[in-house]
C-alpha cells in the first residue's frame, strides 16, 4: 500500500493531506489578516477564489512530489533538495500562471512539498511514517539550506533574502531545516486541546505568537513582527473568540500585516497532526 497511512478509520495519502490542509487554511474563519471566507484581510491583490484557482493549480504536484522521493529513496539526503526542486520550481510556476503573478503559496508549496518528498523518501526506504520521522528527513534534506541560499549570499533579491541579512531571520528555509520545530514545538502538543475550526484558530494563533514571520517583517518590520506575536500570546492568556479573532483581523488590516508564513505552517500542522 505504498504513498498511503492508515489513521483512524479512512486510509489518506501525505498528498491528499497536504491538499486538503490548504483548503482547510482558506477557509478558516475569521483569520486575522489573511484571505479567509469573510473578506482578504491585509491583501489588495488576492481572494478566496484566487487562492482556489491556486489550490487547484498546486495540488496535482504533491504526488508528483512524493513519486520523486520513492524514486530518488536510495541516494544520499544531501543530493535530495537538488533531486526535488525542478519539480518544485515547476509547481511554483505553475501557480503564478494561476494566480496572474500573485503569491498565494510559495511557502506553502515549499514546505508542504518537501513533506511528501519525505514521505515518498521514508516509504521508498520502508520506514513508518510518523510525523518526527517526516521531519527528521525534511531536517536532514535541507541540512545547510541557509548557510548556502542565506548566509553565504551578498546581495539579496527575495524577501527572505533581503531580511536574512538585516535581521538575520531564516524564513521559511530556516524551518525546513529546523524540521518544522516550530510547529513540533508551538503547536503541536496543543492540537488536541481543542477541537473544530477552534482547533486550527487555536494552531495558528500560537503560531502567530511564536513563528519569526517574514510576511510580517516585509509589511511591517520587526515592529509589526512584534504587534502580532503579543496581540496573539494575549489572546491566547487572557481566552479569546470569534469576536477577539475578527477584532485581530481589523487591527491587522488598519496595519496591512499578514502572517502569511504562520498561514503556510498551520497546513504543515495539520498534515503532522494526522500523523502517529
Ligand atoms: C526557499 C523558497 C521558500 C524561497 O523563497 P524566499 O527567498 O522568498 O524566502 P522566504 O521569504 O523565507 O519564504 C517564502 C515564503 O515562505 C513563507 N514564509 C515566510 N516566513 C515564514 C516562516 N517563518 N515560516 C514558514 N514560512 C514562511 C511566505 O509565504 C507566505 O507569504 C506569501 C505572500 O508573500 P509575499 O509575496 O511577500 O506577498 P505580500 O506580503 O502580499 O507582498 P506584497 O503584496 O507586500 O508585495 C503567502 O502567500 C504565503 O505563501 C514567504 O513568501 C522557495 O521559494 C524556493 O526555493 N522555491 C523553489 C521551489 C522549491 O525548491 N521547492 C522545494 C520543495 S517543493
Ligand atoms: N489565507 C491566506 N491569506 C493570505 N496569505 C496566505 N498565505 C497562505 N495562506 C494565506
Amino acid at each position: 500500500m505504498a504513498g498511503l497511512l492508515a489513521t483512524e478509520s479512512a486510509v489518506i495519502s501525505i498528498p491528499a493531506m497536504a491538499a486538503r490542509a490548504l483548503r482547510l487554511e482558506l477557509d478558516l474563519t475569521p483569520k486575522p489578516g489573511l484571505v479567509d471566507r469573510a473578506n482578504n484581510g491585509s491583501h489588495q491583490d488576492m481572494d478566496h477564489a484566487l487562492f482556489l484557482r491556486s489550490i487547484a493549480a498546486i495540488t496535482p504536484w504533491f504526488s508528483v512530489f512524493e513519486l520523486a522521493g520513492r524514486e530518488h529513496a536510495h541516494k544520499e539526503a544531501s543530493v535530495q533538495l537538488r533531486l526535488l526542486r525542478p519539480a518544485g520550481i515547476a509547481c511554483e510556476q505553475a501557480m503564478f500562471a494561476a494566480t496572474g503573478g500573485v503569491n498565494t503559496h510559495k511557502g506553502g508549496v515549499f514546505s508542504l512539498g518537501l513533506l511528501c518528498f519525505a514521505a515518498g523518501r521514508l516509504q521508498g526506504q520502508c520506514q513508518p511514517l510518523h510525523a518526527e520521522t517526516l521531519c527528521r528527513q525534511v531536517s536532514e534534506i535541507c541540512r545547510g539550506l541557509v548557510a548556502r541560499e542565506l548566509a553565504a549570499r551578498p546581495q539579496a533579491v527575495t524577501a527572505g533574502e533581503k531580511q536574512f541579512l538585516e535581521y538575520g531571520l531564516t524564513g521559511a528555509r530556516g524551518e525546513a531545516e529546523q524540521g518544522f520545530a516550530t510547529v513540533r514545538r508551538a503547536v503541536l502538543p496543543y492540537w488536541h486541546q481543542e477541537q473544530g475550526e477552534r482547533r486550527l484558530q487555536h494552531a495558528l494563533l500560537r503560531l502567530m505568537a511564536a513563528n519569526p514571520d517574514s510576511n510580517l517583517v516585509s509589511r511591517g518590520g520587526i515592529a509589526g513582527l512584534r504587534y502580532v506575536q503579543d496581540y496573539a500570546a494575549t489572546l491566547l492568556a487572557g481566552g479569546w473568540d470569534n469576536d477577539a479573532l475578527s477584532e485581530m483581523d481589523r487591527a491587522l488590516m488598519a496595519r496591512r500585516l499578514s502572517p502569511g508564513g504562520s498561514a503556510d505552517l498551520l497546513a504543515v500542522a495539520y498534515v503532522l497532526a494526522q500523523l502517529p
